[in-house]
């Protein structure tokens, strides 16, 4: 657990970065610093690892003020990945993971196994060991950093803006495996972003701060889109907050019709649309019976695991306004109707 208690920076020029900041971050779980640009943030987490020291208050790890921890021993425990990676151009990606393992005195072989298991774990080929990272894409070059951050185990993980360098697809991809590691590896992680869709993406919990270095609110992600403490947090969160917010809206409960659902070559039907199923229950197409023979596109969501704005977004992509819900295998389980759609998103709206 890492816990701010009052925590000011004020620079030497008079500016006050963070301003009695107080909150924790709890173990094993990732916590998420966001805010307009020039908020703080980077003070913030630099603070926990003492590459900038507080003015006043403290930080504590684990119950224990880290300004009474030397800093290359506090580092020790804590991973830390800046955005475009840092890594050392002259060294090849196996050495450049293996940094922190051959600080520490690991001997070469320990480290370098050690270094290729990460290259695997980050999702990376292992011939990538023996390039350097100019041969490598900047979001390859991000799984590197993680990679490194992560050799020589350390509770801890710092990530400052580590993934805004990247295009949005790479971008998606790099968190959703920071997810995935995050699922085996539990460590405690506190990451910077400006960026608020990646912070209701990543964060167990939110801190909002607001120019100034001050605490505007922390929360879990669903909280803080359902209630934004006040005006500087609402209009931080944009104008999709409701759109936002259905992510976090299962669709288990949802109405799904299944007499919608047919056979290839079956006719006759008073329903405006129906769902064509081949043989093996998978989804074909929307049918309507005043244009026979014409299939239509389908949307799908997996019923229970993807969140309402999947299921909305999957009736958008028809002609037919209705979602088709498929299990794990991708076969159909019935179809949700707009109604049962406008029913399920009244329910939001009041819950
Ligand atoms: N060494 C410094 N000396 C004086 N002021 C500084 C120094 N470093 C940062 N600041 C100021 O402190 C405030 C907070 O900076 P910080 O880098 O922590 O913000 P940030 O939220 O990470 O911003 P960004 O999203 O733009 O990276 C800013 O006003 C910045 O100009």
């Amino acid at each position: 657990m890492i816990t701010f208690d009052a925590v000011t920076k004020r620079y030497p020029d008079g500016t006050v970065a963070v301003d009695h900041l107080s909150l924790e971050a709890p173990t094993g779980e990732i916590t998420v610093f966001v805010g307009p640009s020039g908020c703080g943030k980077t003070t913030s987490l630099r603070m926990i690892n003492r590459m900038i020291d507080a003015t006043e208050g403290q930080i504590l790890l684990d119950g224990k003020p880290v300004q009474g921890i030397d800093p290359p021993a506090l580092r020790r425990g804590i991973g830390y990945v800046i955005q475009q990676a840092g890594l050392f151009p002259h060294r090849k990606i196996i050495d450049n993971i293996a940094t922190v393992p051959y600080l520490l005195g690991w001997d070469k072989k320990k480290a370098r196994d050690r270094a290729m298991e990460l290259l695997e774990r980050v999702g990376l080929d292992p011939a990538f060991a023996g390039r350097y990272p100019f041969q490598l894409s900047g979001g390859q070059q991000q799984r590197v950093g993680v990679a490194r951050a992560l050799a020589a185990d350390p509770p801890v993980l710092l990530m400052d803006e580590p993934f805004s360098a990247v295009d949005p697809i790479v971008r998606t991809s790099l968190q959703d495996e920071l997810l995935r590691l995050q699922n085996e590896l539990n460590k405690t992680i506190v990451f910077v972003t400006h960026d608020i869709d990646e912070a209701i993406k990543l964060g167990d919990r939110v801190a909002v701060l607001r120019v100034g270095g001050k605490l505007a609110q922390l929360a879990d992600p669903k909280t803080l889109l359902a209630e934004p403490a006040d005006d500087f947090v609402r209009e931080f969160l944009g104008h999709d907050r409701g759109i936002r917010r259905l992510q976090f809206v299962s669709t288990e409960g949802l109405r799904l019709r299944t007499d919608l659902v047919v056979r290839e070559g079956s006719g006759g039907s008073s329903e405006p649309w129906l769902l064509v199923a081949d043989e093996g229950e998978r989804p074909v197409g929307w049918l309507s019976p005043e244009r026979p023979g014409k299939l239509e596109p389908y949307g799908t969501f997996l019923l229970g695991r993807d969140s309402m704005r999947s299921a909305l977004d999957a009736a958008l992509l028809s002609p037919s306004g209705c979602a088709v819900a498929v299990d794990e295998e991708g076969k159909v389980v019935g179809v949700a109707t707009r109604e049962a759609l406008d029913e399920a998103l009244a329910e939001a709206a009041d819950g």
